[in-house]
């Protein structure tokens, strides 16, 4: 385990609050997303301006799976909708597999919390499913293979005639998931995706998507506020410090690459990283990390 800064290229934000040094890249592939510095501020009506993210950087290798934690409101959700591409940072700049990112990329995926908001109640699951392909200006058979597909590997084979509001919430937020997979994307940014689910649910759309990351080879990041959840699916662990936000400190995830509910929570090292991630989160404005 190491809690420095050092894997896949992720460093602090200069002027990390909590004082922790810039890490030495490791990375030998090119990244798939890089965050180079990236600071966010709004401006309300009156001409406020709140600055939100302060100089972030952070790399995320292919295949990598990175949780994104950190305080509430403590940019989050900023932070990822800058990575995709909804909104231009205020300066720094995001490259998607060495482009940089002035729009949505072509070859990424979202997942939102709100399921409820981000499914069409009007279609059919299988129209919402295929919704995103018309981008790819794929021919209606393909569309509805590649659908079909999405549905069978979230465990939703037999309902494409259904409609939203016939499903309940976890398989909703199935249907989401579906939807981003169906898109055949290379990287997926998933907001909180399982925050509105039960608690068993939860764990079930967790082990979905280790599984389909395994099956398509994406790469992952997500924002959780579940330190357990956050410890348990990724590769990686970046602590945001709270607004405006930097990398506070990078946790390692060395728990191998078969993830199980019971073993692995149970294993002292997985006990041992959620401590360090939760010990980090808490950690006052100012204090240097251990
Ligand atoms: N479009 C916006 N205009 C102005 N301020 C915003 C906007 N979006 C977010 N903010 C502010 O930016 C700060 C960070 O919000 P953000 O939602 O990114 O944090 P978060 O860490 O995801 O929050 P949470 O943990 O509660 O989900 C908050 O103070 C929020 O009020």
């Amino acid at each position: 385990m190491s809690d420095t800064l050092t894997s896949g290229g992720a460093n602090a934000g200069a002027g990390s609050s909590a004082g922790i040094s810039p890490s030495t890249p490791t990375l030998t592939a090119e990244p798939r997303m890089s965050v180079r510095s990236v600071s966010k501020s709004y401006t309300s009506d009156r001409g406020v301006v709140k600055r939100v993210l302060a100089s972030v950087s952070f790399n995320v290798a292919p295949e990598e799976f990175v949780a994104i934690v950190g305080p509430s409101g403590a940019g989050k959700t900023t932070l990822l909708r800058t990575i995709a591409g909804l909104m231009l940072p205020t300066s720094g700049e995001i490259f998607f597999d060495g482009d940089e990112v002035t729009g949505p990329p072509e070859r990424l995926a979202l997942v939102f919390q709100d399921y409820s908001r981000s499914l069409m109640p009007w279609m059919t699951i299988e129209k919402n499913v295929t919704l995103p392909l018309r981008r790819k200006k794929l021919s209606k058979d393909e569309q509805k293979r590649l659908a079909a597909e999405a549905l069978s590997a979230v465990g939703l084979g037999d309902i494409g005639s259904h409609y939203p509001w016939q499903l309940s919430g976890g398989m909703q937020q199935r249907v989401a998931i579906a939807r981003a997979i169906a898109y055949q994307p290379d990287a997926l940014l998933m907001d909180e995706p399982f925050a509105s689910v039960d608690a068993q649910t939860r764990s079930d759309l967790e082990d979905l998507i280790l599984a389909l990351k395994k099956q398509y080879g994406m790469t992952i990041v997500v924002v959780t506020h579940d330190i357990d959840e956050a410890v348990y699916m990724s590769d990686r662990v970046i602590v945001l410090s709270g607004s405006p936000t930097s990398v506070r400190q990078v946790v390692d995830v060395k728990l191998g690459g078969q993830r199980d509910q019971l073993v692995t929570k149970s294993l002292p090292e997985f006990v041992e990283l959620r401590n360090t991630v939760l010990t980090a989160v808490r950690r006052p404005v100012g204090e240097p990390s251990p």
